[in-house]
């Protein structure tokens, strides 16, 4: 252990050091990456960031570099840092805490790391937040997919990975705007931006031709504003993005809200839904591929017991981890309702749940996104019901509901 230099160090180096930031930058093969990064590792804004790179031949970064700081770390002359993958990203992400603890980095305000364009983004997410160590040094910020706009529809059709890397963003960032000149690709390009939207309605969609890629709006996609560190659960959460999506997949709607109200849907019709007129055939194919990953909430104004949400999270996980490609929510707790729980996972694995010392706005609801894959919206809303015995105060006739106490407990399904 080093000596504190100053009086004001030595008070910050008390208590456990505040979490770093960690965010994945993916996209598929030759969807920009490298050229953002590129960009990126130029810009004074990344300062006192770490970026995690496959190696460094592929960004031509000689003219940048101002040292080596050993263990395959680099400092750039924008102050960021930059390495490749030594061993494992386990390796990595401990080295880069030596540097830091050891006081040959000063200041480690975030940490990117680079995938490589095949790759599904949450084993990088688990190898973090299975750690035990890792999970209290890092913090996952937020998953950036870059999506290539003049082939992006053709990927998305022909590509899993594709879709699931699309899926799980914060950020969508579009790259090669600049490209797209005919009216078929400019056609192309709205179609993607639907699909992108029926994939993931919360996602912040950045253009890089736009000059929208920089620093501040690529990764501070977490809980906490980076400035105030103040949660933002609202800017977090985005659930207002997901009203009036489940029309993208005309039939699961009636499954979707299980109240045997199915005329009662008044409050989602945004832009008429109706299929057909002109690009039918278009209209077509974004439900038949992305009718697999889904994109819904779940909201309820009742406290939720910790039992019964631990029940439930539980459940969710071990019977259907690998379909659960990103939750994120907020609960109030009916022992404890004014510390809200924050909860968070990509697929199976779930970030420890953080409570929160106060509710950040006058919303105490409970709300939860969730993108599934295969996994039913209807379904996972009667499991909630089933744990919480909670109703969610949007249904069509609320009143008619509680007033039958069978309903409240839950245990009933209406709809069949
Ligand atoms: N016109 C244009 N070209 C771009 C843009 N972004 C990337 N490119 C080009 O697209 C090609 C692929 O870009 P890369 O940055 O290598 O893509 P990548 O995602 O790193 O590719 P992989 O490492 O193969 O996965 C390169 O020729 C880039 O110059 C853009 O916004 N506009």
């Amino acid at each position: 252990m080093t000596a504190p230099k100053t009086s004001s160090a030595g008070a910050t180096r008390k208590g456990p050091k505040p979490p770093i930031p960690l965010s994945v930058l993916t996209g598929f093969l030759g969807a920009g990456k490298t050229t953002l990064l590129n960009s990126l590792l130029n810009d004074p804004a990344m300062a006192d960031t770490a970026v995690i790179i496959n190696e460094f031949g592929e960004i031509g970064l000689d003219h940048l570099f101002v040292g080596q700081a050993g263990e395959g770390i680099v400092e750039l002359s924008s102050g960021c840092l930059c390495c490749t993958i030594r061993g494992d990203l386990v390796t990595t992400l401990e080295n880069l805490l030596r540097h830091l603890d050891n006081g040959r980095t000063e200041r480690l305000s975030r940490v990117v790391i680079e995938t490589t364009g095949l790759a599904d983004p949450a084993p990088i997410l688990h190898t973090v937040m299975l750690h035990p160590y890792l999970v209290m040094r890092y913090r996952l910020e937020s998953v950036v997919t870059l999506v290539d706009a003049v082939n992006g529809v053709q990927t998305l059709d022909e590509h899993e990975e594709a879709r699931k890397q699309a899926a799980v963003a914060d950020r969508i960032v579009l790259t090669k705007t600049d490209l797209l000149t005919t009216p078929e690709q400019t056609a192309s390009f709205q179609t993607l931006r639907k699909r992108l939207k029926a994939l993931n309605p919360g996602a912040g969609v950045l253009d890089v031709q736009a000059g929208e890629a920089v620093p501040g709006k690529l990764f501070d996609a977490g809980l906490y504003d980076p400035a105030t560190k103040i949660p933002d659960v609202a800017g977090w959460l985005n659930a207002e993005a997901y009203d009036g999506q489940d029309h993208d997949h005309g039939h699961t709607h009636d499954h979707a809200h299980g109240h045997g109200h199915g005329e009662g849907h008044h409050h989602h019709h945004p832009h008429g839904h109706h299929h057909g007129h002109g690009d039918h055939g278009h209209a077509h194919d974004v439900n038949r591929h992305s009718e697999a990953i889904r994109a819904f909430t779940l909201s309820t104004d009742r406290p939720v017991s910790a039992s019964a949400l631990e029940m439930f999270l539980d459940l969710l996980r071990s019977a259907h981890g690998p379909k659960l490609l990103r939750v994120k929510g907020i609960v109030q707790i009916a022992e404890d309702p004014d510390r809200p729980v924050v909860i968070h996972g990509v697929q199976h694995v779930f970030h420890p749940p953080a409570t929160l010392e106060a509710w950040p706005d006058d919303d105490h609801s409970t709300r939860m996104v969730f993108i599934t894959k295969d996994l039913p919206e209807g379904f996972v809303r009667k499991m909630f019901e089933a744990f919480s015995g909670a109703l969610r105060p949007d249904t069509p006739d609320p009143k008619a509901l509680t007033d039958n106490p069978l309903a409240i407990t839950g245990f009933t399904s209406p709809v069949r």
